[in-house]
């Protein structure tokens, strides 16, 4: 028998040093904004709003933490020493770009964060998590550590919970978590088919890859995470995401396909061979018709679909059929606006549209759906789960109060070295772990 599962949402909060640093090639909005100037106050602010809206949705709303940046370890790391204010100095100095890097607050896209397979799917009928490695981009490759001790310690019950290490940091595993998988189900809790999408086959110099952009996850990734998790081969599809779209600028399947329960929303350049993944899906599918709604080039033209994150928005089960949340971009590109008025007309599974106001992120090619982390969880887990990171309306204005104290609202690359900014970082970190009752998560707490 199945048992009752919802699916929570732990996004990330945006950390006090958002700023655009142009530190991801291959991502068209990262690339185009660097060196503009940052407000991370009203970024964070703007994540805490949508968290506030779809926890007064009804949705289970969880918070992920910023990590501490400039991140003073990796700076050791690479040979500067001395005090926290001769590393900044010297790195500011001799190299921006290493510290642009250990600045990042490029742990917001918890969509990166992990990949989570629920306990309906796993052989040992715990939910398993592996942080990804994001060995593709620097900044990113030092996430998982601190990545994986949060989320130890807000599912720390191990009769209900199963961490693993992050994959060997090399190109050949690069992962880059859920952002590439997605489940399909006949509800929560019933065993799902997880959808692994990989750019490139690592081991196969010969197979199709992109030409102009990196793929940053690969099959052996994809397959090693499957099997961690114990999934039956009978579950788990592998699927190739276009090069062509890689190449124009959908460097995760997240900016180009979204799924939830038994409703596949995507490009029609999603996919290598779209027709084989559908195929391979609806055979798995148990207890449910694969409900398939595919957006062609000439409704929405795949560059007006990167431009607007489209498909990087939330779909969501609602009591009137699938809620999709978009960003606000979304109704500012002629093509995707009237697609979206189309779409609600239609008969399928998606009923509403909402707008959601992420752009600080969306500057960086971060969109509603990369900000969060799904963790689909019974009721037993939910109960077992540390539930101090569950957004209430008095976390909601903790947070909100926490983040008017400590951010700033200008940020721009000279101000990374500022000894200040460490210091104001760590003080607000400090009182974080405190509201969320995590415990000491961060080096500098170690
Ligand atoms: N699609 C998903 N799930 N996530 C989006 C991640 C955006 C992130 N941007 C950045 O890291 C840019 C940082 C900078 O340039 O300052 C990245 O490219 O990894």
């Amino acid at each position: 028998m199945a048992k009752h599962a919802v699916e929570a949402n732990f996004d990330g909060l945006v950390g006090p040093t958002h700023n655009y640093a142009g530190l991801s090639w291959g991502n068209v909005a990262s690339k185009s904004n660097v060196r503009s100037v940052s407000n991370p106050k009203e970024a964070a602010l703007q994540g805490l709003a949508k968290m506030k809206r779809l926890a007064d949705r009804g949705f289970v709303q969880g918070v992920l933490p910023p990590h501490e940046r400039p991140h003073i370890p990796t700076l050791r790391a690479l040979g500067f020493s001395g005090s926290d204010s001769d590393i900044l100095r010297a790195a500011a100095d001799q190299s921006p770009s290493i510290l642009a890097a250990a600045s990042s607050a490029s742990t917001m896209w918890t969509a990166n964060a992990a990949t989570v397979s629920p306990s309906a799917d796993t052989a040992d009928h715990r939910v398993h998590f592996t942080p990804a490695n994001l060995s593709a981009k620097f900044h990113r490759s030092i996430e998982h550590r601190v990545t994986g001790r949060a989320l130890k310690s807000i599912f720390a019950d191990e009769s209900w919970f199963a961490h693993h290490p992050s994959l060997p940091s090399v190109s050949q595993f690069g992962d880059e978590g859920a952002a590439n998988h997605t489940r399909l189900c006949a509800g929560y809790g019933e065993p799902g088919v997880e959808l692994f999408v990989y750019g490139q086959i690592a081991f196969n110099e010969k197979a199709p890859a992109p030409k102009l952009y990196p793929a940053r996850q690969t099959l052996e990734a994809s397959q090693a995470i499957a099997r961690l998790h114990g999934l039956k081969d009978s579950h788990v599809v592998f699927a190739q995401q276009n090069p062509e779209a890689i190449d124009a600028g959908v460097f995760h399947n997240d900016v180009i396909a979204v799924g939830n329960g038994n409703t596949l929303f995507y490009h029609e350049l999603a996919f290598l061979e779209e027709e084989t993944v559908l195929a391979n899906i609806r055979s798995r599918l148990t207890g449910a018709e694969l409900e398939a709604v595919r957006v062609s080039s000439e409704q929405v033209p795949l560059e007006d679909a990167v431009a607007s994150y489209l498909f990087n928005s939330q779909l969501l089960n609602t009591p009137d059929g699938m809620m999709l949340a978009v960003p606000g971009e979304c109704r500012e590109i002629a093509s995707v606006s009237r697609y979206l008025d189309e779409l609600v007309q239609d008969a399928g599974p998606i009923t509403s549209v909402e707008v959601f106001d992420v752009k600080q992120s969306m500057r960086n090619g971060g969109g509603p759906a990369c900000l969060r982390l799904r963790v689909v969880l019974n009721d037993d887990e939910l109960k077992a789960m540390h539930h101090g990171v569950l957004l209430t309306d008095a976390l909601y204005e903790r947070l909100t109060t926490w983040v008017e104290a400590h951010y700033r609202e200008e940020l721009s690359q000279g101000d990374l070295g500022d000894p200040m900014l460490l210091e104001e970082v760590r003080k607000a970190l400090d009182e974080l772990t405190g509201i969320l009752g995590l415990g000491s998560i961060y080096d500098f707490q170690l």
